[in-house]
């Protein structure tokens, strides 16, 4: 880890309107350290491209203090705010490119001001093109390219400046699965090579477990989670964030059916139903004969999912527990043991987290703690 790229103390942000002030971002607190990849996700309006706004000056904040790159950036005059954001490249949704100039002179328009020659330019243009696998296209118009292909010259131009921060706002969002995800391969690649540090403003959960290191969540203007992405999705503490992880994962849906239909799901009113969740392969594998056979319960597994979240295999099981209720909490508490956080799932009410010594949360700070983890190459 580095040092903090981004220091966000106390953040608040209110718009004047004409039914009064509005309160757009509240108490807001972020530590993005260089080198990561670090994911912003809410829903429609939480507040995400206020924040980024005011990460690069572009909007006056209301209270607290935006630190980027060691520079106050409420305190900045104009010219300083436009030499910083040369070092913030932005990329959108609608990749902004101009119609009526190729892709070279897309990226090549980035460097209008960098005081390089007109055969450095175009040097650099084309470096930047190959980086990003676009070298053949340099002489298309913007209109001859796919949604992906157009991206990557945003991301090309973005980058024209050398920046120490890239910011994603929402950038695959209009992108179908497949070109998402070599765009998204193409940014941790960026990350890795030119040891950027990116900001990834989303309300995709994919985008958040395929590439990012940290996730802050953004709720109503409020971080009501950060972390490291891992640990956000193996154990999901604010209520949203467990509405998104779980519609993820698909266990939101499967919840959602057995809460619905369980009679017809195939489980029995004597049964207790339990959400297992594991980071740890080999500790998963035999898991259910073991504790069958060594607590004479019987296991019924309802549903089961195993995922990479950055790099990480993260397990997860839905399963019946029949049998003599002294056993079942034995049988329990010994999954525990081998650290499987285990979740009661109830079936006329929310899910209650059933003790687990391995999971805690610093409720303060909103901050999901760390959970054990097994890198896969
Ligand atoms: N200039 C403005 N004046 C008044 N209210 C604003 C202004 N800009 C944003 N808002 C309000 O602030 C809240 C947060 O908006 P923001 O655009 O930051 O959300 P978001 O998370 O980026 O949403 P989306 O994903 O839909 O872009 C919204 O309720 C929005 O209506």
């Amino acid at each position: 880890m580095g040092n903090a790229i981004i220091e966000i103390t106390q953040l608040s942000k209110r718009y004047d309107t004409p039914e009064g002030a509005y309160t757009a971002l509240h108490d807001v607190n972020l530590s993005i350290e260089e080198g990561t990849i670090f994911g912003i996700i809410g829903l429609s309006g939480a507040g995400k491209s206020t924040l980024v706004r005011c990460i690069n000056g572009l909007e006056p904040i209301s209270g607290g203090t935006v630190n980027v790159l060691g520079q106050s950036v409420p305190d900045l005059s104009a010219k300083q705010l436009r030499q910083l954001r040369k070092s913030i490249g932005m990329v959108f949704q609608q990749y902004n490119l101009m119609p009526s100039r190729t892709v070279e002179g897309n990226v090549a328009l980035a460097l209008r001001h960098s005081g390089l020659s007109s055969a450095e330019k175009r040097d650099k243009t084309r470096k930047l093109l190959s980086l990003v696998g676009l070298e053949q296209h340099a002489e298309s118009h913007p209109s001859q390219l796919s949604g992906g292909q157009q991206q990557r010259v945003a991301i090309a131009r973005a980058l024209a400046n050398n920046p120490r921060i890239l910011l994603l706002d929402e950038a695959t969002s209009a992108l179908d699965p497949d070109t998402t995800k070599t765009i998204l391969k193409l940014v941790k690649r960026l990350n890795r090579e030119l040891h950027l540090t990116i900001i990834v403003v989303t309300h995709q959960m994919d985008v958040v477990k395929s590439i990012c290191s940290h996730v802050a969540v953004i709720d109503h203007g409020t971080i009501v989670e950060q972390g490291e992405a891992f640990d956000v999705f193996a154990n999901p503490q604010a209520e949203l964030t467990r509405r998104f992880v779980g519609d993820y994962t698909g266990l939101n849906h499967v919840i959602e059916t057995l809460r619905s239909q369980g009679t017809t799901a195939g489980i029995n009113s004597n049964g207790q139903l339990i959400h297992m969740s594991y980071a740890n392969k080999t500790v998963a594998e035999g898991l259910v004969s073991a504790v069958t056979e060594r607590f004479h319960v019987i296991v019924n597994i309802l549903f089961a999912s195993l995922d990479i979240v950055d790099g990480y295999p993260l397990g997860s099981i839905v399963a019946q527990y029949s049998g003599d209720p002294e056993h079942i909490r034995q049988a329990l508490d010994y999954l525990r043991d081998k650290g499987i956080r285990i979740t009661a799932v109830q079936t006329d009410s929310e899910e209650n987290t059933v003790e687990s010594a391995a999971t805690t949360t610093d409720a303060a700070s909103n901050t999901t703690a760390s959970t054990p983890k097994e890198h896969i190459a």
